[in-house]
Formats: C-alpha cells, sequence, structure tokens
C-alpha cells in the first residue's frame, strides 16, 4: 500500500529544508522499499500568495486525508501585514487537525555536546520531551481585540483539554524514565492552578510515575543549569513554544529540533519546532536536520519503519562527528553539503536491501 504524505513546503528557508528532507527520505526509502507519495499543497505565505489565504480547505482535507503530514516553517515579513497572516494558517491546521499534543524532544548526545553553549558536564546526557498542549490556551481565547488604547488576549483551559494532555504526558513517561515536572505560574494565573488540580486527579491512574511542579520562570533557568533533572515536561501552549524554543539552544542549535503533533485519531503531523528563519533564507546555510529528524519521527512514530529510522537517525550523527556542519552549530557547510553528507552516510550503512550510491 502507498503511504500518502501531505507536503506544507513553507516559507523562506521553508522550501529549501524541505527539499533536503525529501531527498534524504528518498535516499533511505529505496533501501527499504518504502513506498510512498508525496502530495504537494499550498499553505502558509505561498498560500495567501497563490490563492489569498493561507489555509486552503482543501488543504485541510488533503491534510485529515493523508496518512501523515510533513511541514518545514511558515511565515516572514513579506506577510507581517496581511489581513490573515501565515501563523493563522498553521493555528487553524492544528485546530482542524485536532492536534492537541505537541511532542518536542531535547536531546544532548555526545556527538552535539561540544557545539552546547552550556558546560558538557552540565549538559552532557540531557535527554527529556516537551508535551506542549497545542490546541488552546491564549493562542486560541476569545476575546481578543486590539484598540487604539488597549488590547485584550484570553487564557482558557476545559476540564478535558487538561485532562487529555496530561495522559498524553503520563503515557510517554511510563516509557521513559517515569517522570513528569508540571510547568506553569501557579503562583498567579488561574488556569496554572486548575492544571494542577487535573494532574493530581489524573495522577493516581499512574502510581509508577513520579510529578514535580515547577514555575515556568524557574524552568528557564534550571533548563539551563539543571537540564538532567528533566525527563516529561508537561505544560501549556504558549509556555511549551517558548521553553521549546530555549532547550532547542542548549543543543547547539535551533536548526535541529523536530516535533510531532498528534490528536486523538488522524495523521500525526510533523514539522522542525523553528521558524521561517527569513535572516537565512536563500543563502544556502539553513539546518536540514530539523527537517531530516522530523521525517525520521515520521517514520518511527507513524509508519512503524524503526530500522529506516534508526538509519537516518545514525547518519545524522555521524555527519555531525564528521563536522560537516552548517553555520548555527559554527561549521561552514552549505544545507546542500549538509544533505548530501547524510545521504552517503545512510548509503554506506548496512541497510536490507542495499542499492546504489543515489547522492
Ligand atoms: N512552525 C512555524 O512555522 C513557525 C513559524 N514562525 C514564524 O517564522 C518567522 C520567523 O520567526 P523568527 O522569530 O525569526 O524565528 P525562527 O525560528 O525562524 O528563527 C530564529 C533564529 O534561529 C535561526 N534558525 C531557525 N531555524 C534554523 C535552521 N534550520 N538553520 C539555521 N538557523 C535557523 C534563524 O536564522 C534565526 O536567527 C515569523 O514569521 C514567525 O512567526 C516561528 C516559529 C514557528
Ligand atoms: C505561530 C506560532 C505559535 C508558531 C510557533 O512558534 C510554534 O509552534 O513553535
Ligand atoms: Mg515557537
Amino acid at each position: 500500500m502507498t503511504n500518502r504524505i501531505v507536503v506544507l513546503k513553507g516559507d523562506y528557508i521553508g522550501p529549501e529544508i524541505m527539499a533536503a528532507g525529501l531527498k534524504v527520505l528518498r535516499a533511505a526509502a529505496e533501501h527499504f522499499d518504502f513506498d510512498y507519495d508525496l502530495i504537494e499543497e499550498p499553505f502558509g505565505g505561498e498560500a495567501i500568495d497563490k490563492v489569498g489565504e493561507p489555509l486552503p480547505q482543501t488543504t485541510v482535507e488533503a491534510a485529515k486525508n493523508a496518512d501523515a503530514v510533513l511541514l518545514s516553517a511558515i511565515g516572514g515579513p513579506k506577510w507581517d501585514n496581511a489581513p490573515k497572516r501565515p501563523e493563522a494558517g498553521l493555528l487553524s491546521i492544528r485546530k482542524q487537525m485536532g492536534l492537541y499534543a505537541n511532542i518536542r524532544p531535547t536531546r544532548v548526545t555526545k556527538q552535539l555536546k561540544q557545539y552546547s553553549p552550556i558546560e558538557n558536564e552540565i549538559v552532557s546526557g540531557t535527554d527529556f520531551v516537551i508535551v506542549r498542549e497545542l490546541t488552546s490556551g491564549i493562542y486560541f481565547g476569545e476575546p481578543r481585540w486590539q484598540k487604539a488604547d488597549s488590547a485584550i488576549d484570553t487564557t482558557v483551559y476545559r476540564r478535558n483539554e487538561v485532562q487529555r494532555i496530561a495522559r498524553t504526558a503520563f503515557d510517554m513517561a511510563m516509557k521513559r524514565r517515569k517522570h513528569v515536572t508540571v510547568v506553569d505560574k501557579a503562583n498567579v494565573l488561574a488556569t496554572s492552578k486548575f492544571w494542577r488540580q487535573i494532574v493530581g486527579e489524573i495522577q493516581p491512574e499512574y502510581p509508577d510515575v513520579t510529578v514535580d511542579y515547577m514555575y515556568v520562570d524557574a524552568t528557564a533557568m534550571n533548563i539551563v543549569s539543571h537540564p538532567k533533572h528533566f525527563d516529561v515536561i508537561l505544560t501549556d501552549n504558549m509556555f511549551g513554544d517558548i521553553l521549546s524554543d530555549q532547550a532547542a539552544a542548549i543543543t547547539g542549535s535551533l536548526g535541529m529540533i523536530p516535533s510531532m503533533s498528534v490528536g486523538q485519531s488522524g495523521p500525526n503531523l510533523y514539522e522542525p519546532i523553528h521558524g521561517s528563519a527569513p535572516d537565512i533564507a536563500g543563502k544556502h546555510i539553513a539546518n536540514p536536520i530539523s527537517m531530516i529528524n522530523s521525517i525520521s519521527m515520521m517514520l518511527r512514530y507513524t509508519f512503524d519503519q524503526f530500522k529506516m529510522a534508526d538509519v537516518i537517525d545514525r547518519a545524522v550523527s555521524q555527519t555531525i562527528e564528521d563536522h560537516f556542519i552548517t553555520r548555527d552549530l559554527g561549521g561552514d557547510e552549505t544545507t546542500e553539503a549538509t544533505t548530501k553528507h547524510i545521504i552517503k552516510s545512510i548509503n554506506r550503512q548496512e541497510a536490507p536491501r542495499y542499492v546504489k550510491d543515489n547522492v
């Protein structure tokens, strides 16, 4: 059966890293006879330019009917004053696909630790995931408006929204080191106090999981000073957005980190955690690894292609070890050269049905 992958190639560096990721997918797929169709749909700024809105209904339908959705990143100065910005389309596709849980891993591997801005002893061996609520909270709350002399945003969390994301975090902890850190601002916010109440109600369903609670400001500090404290961080939409960029920085670059967005049913969406990086677009220096890691996550979690994902992951690690890295990590390789090196490493590995060096 052919696997259907909807591709949203994005804006600014989006198409550059998507092209890199799809080359890696094609190279790996040959070794494993992985059969797939790519269905490209307009989205974000590209869709505004083509059809006047960031999320055409045809794109939503295609995404819902796919086996998985791959997105690079959208937005940028060209559309900052558009009546409906690309970012509105991003929030809307997450909502319409029901993708309430966003999983953002932070791992400092032995190859990566030298690129971290944090001392080796502190950062080496860091391995945690941020479980970010994705379809509610302040990014979605009503009312919201802006007038001449005031503006308002609203944070609303409903019981079922907190319950389901909490269960995602506890389920994930059960497969890891069985520890959940709930990150909030419960010394101030009603929604945070509510989260603590709901998490407390769910915790007895997971007697093997330990839980601690940490304010978001202290968490920001601990991510850089004690990152090994964390196993699973459970947090709301905005705190998760902010902390995941910070967590990415301790791995060496924002340009490394993938994510997976999951709902109750339907396809998952895989995307880097960063944005469209307009400052480096067109310069051939974007790090493609965030996109390649997102593709590896897709192969692992949607298509059960564990060996293929392992081969890609090893190729990425080898490429970092070989210092075949882009500028964000301190190297001087181009996006294309890094991608080529990853593909060479895939082809060199003892993969089943070794075909040819298809670089
Ligand atoms: N999921 C998405 O599509 C997201 C979209 N955005 C949008 O992206 C646009 C740019 O936002 P920024 O605040 O500049 O954040 P950004 O994440 O695009 O960039 C922040 C910094 O990280 C660097 N960077 C990001 N990805 C990189 C990569 N793969 N390789 C090397 N360097 C990389 C950029 O060059 C920049 O210096 C905005 O319109 C924003 O709304 C922002 C975050 C997520
Ligand atoms: C539109 C933003 C919420 C996108 C973003 O920064 C993210 O999802 O990390
Ligand atoms: Mg973000």
